[in-house]
């Protein structure tokens, strides 16, 4: 498979390490400092977009490739009040667009424990649900798409709550699933969920030891999507029945 790269930070270099392990070949690398070399690129030469960039690239980076009906594996977070317009246009060219907030397996299970603790949680009276994501301090938005997905699983199976606020410890409404952003060296990635009650405290949580989970979903995904079409993510690629 001909991979081209959108992004060469600290998940593109792991992805090209891995995807060439696995027998593919890595057309070019993109990062701020080669943009343009993409004009010089041959479309054809491509079967898939690889894009771990940086929130305000990621739009770009995504419209480019499928204009030129490349499929796109997309990892970068922070760009998501552009999804409406971006999956529109993705499906008005017939392209093919798998996100994914957080591509590790492990995390795609804790977002299943999520949604069916969330469920259990729905008829008890008491306790109050909470999110805390803790990374690196490189990291340039946040929450983190992963606590965005996993916030958004407790809105969808929660009748208590409507809604997720980023916020610092201060009160949130009622309503609102409070969600904590904590920056430490050098955490590839943890999230915690929490339903606190005068009795008792009941906790989930998911702690990435590198990034290598998120680079082996990103790669596996690739070889996937390649004959596929539409918006896609992690409930196409994996069938977890709970
Ligand atoms: N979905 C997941 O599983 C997952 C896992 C890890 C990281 N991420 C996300 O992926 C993104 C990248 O993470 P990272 O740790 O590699 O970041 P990084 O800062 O190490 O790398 C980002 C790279 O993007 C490049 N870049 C900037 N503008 C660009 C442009 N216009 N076109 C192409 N490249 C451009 C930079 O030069 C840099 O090389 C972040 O948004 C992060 O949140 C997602
Ligand atoms: O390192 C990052 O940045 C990560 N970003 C994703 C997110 O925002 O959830 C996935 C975890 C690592």
């Amino acid at each position: 498979m001909k991979i081209l790269l959108l992004g060469y930070g600290k998940m593109g270099k792991l992805i090209s390490e891995l995807a060439e392990k696995r027998g593919h070949e890595i057309i070019a690398k993109i990062s701020i400092e080669n943009v343009e070399d993409l004009d010089n690129l041959d479309p054809e030469e491509i079967d898939v977009a690889i894009e771990f960039s940086q929130p305000e690239s990621a739009v770009s980076n995504i419209t480019w490739a499928i204009e030129r009906h490349i499929p796109v594996v997309a990892g970068t977070t922070g760009w998501l009040d552009e999804w409406k317009r971006v999956t529109e246009f993705v499906n008005q060219k017939s392209g093919t667009l798998f996100y994914a907030s957080n591509f590790s397996i492990g995390v795609n299970i804790f977002f299943k424990a999520n949604e069916y603790l969330a469920k259990l949680m729905n008829d008890t009276d008491g306790y109050s649900a909470s999110i805390k994501e803790i990374h690196h301090t490189a990291k340039l938005d946040a929450p983190s798409g992963t606590a965005i997905t996993t916030a958004e699983g407790i809105i969808n199976n929660h009748k208590g709550y409507d809604s997720w606020t980023l916020t610092q410890g201060e009160p949130v409404k009622r309503n609102s699933v409070p969600v904590e952003s904590e920056r430490v060296d050098p955490t590839p990635g943890t999230h915690i969920v929490k339903y606190d009650s005068p009795f008792d405290l009941i906790e989930l949580s998911h702690t990435a030891h590198s990034r290598e989970g998120f680079v082996k979903g990103a790669v596996l995904v690739a070889e996937w999507i390649l004959d596929k079409k539409g918006v896609l993510n992690m409930n196409d690629f994996l069938s977890f029945e709970i």
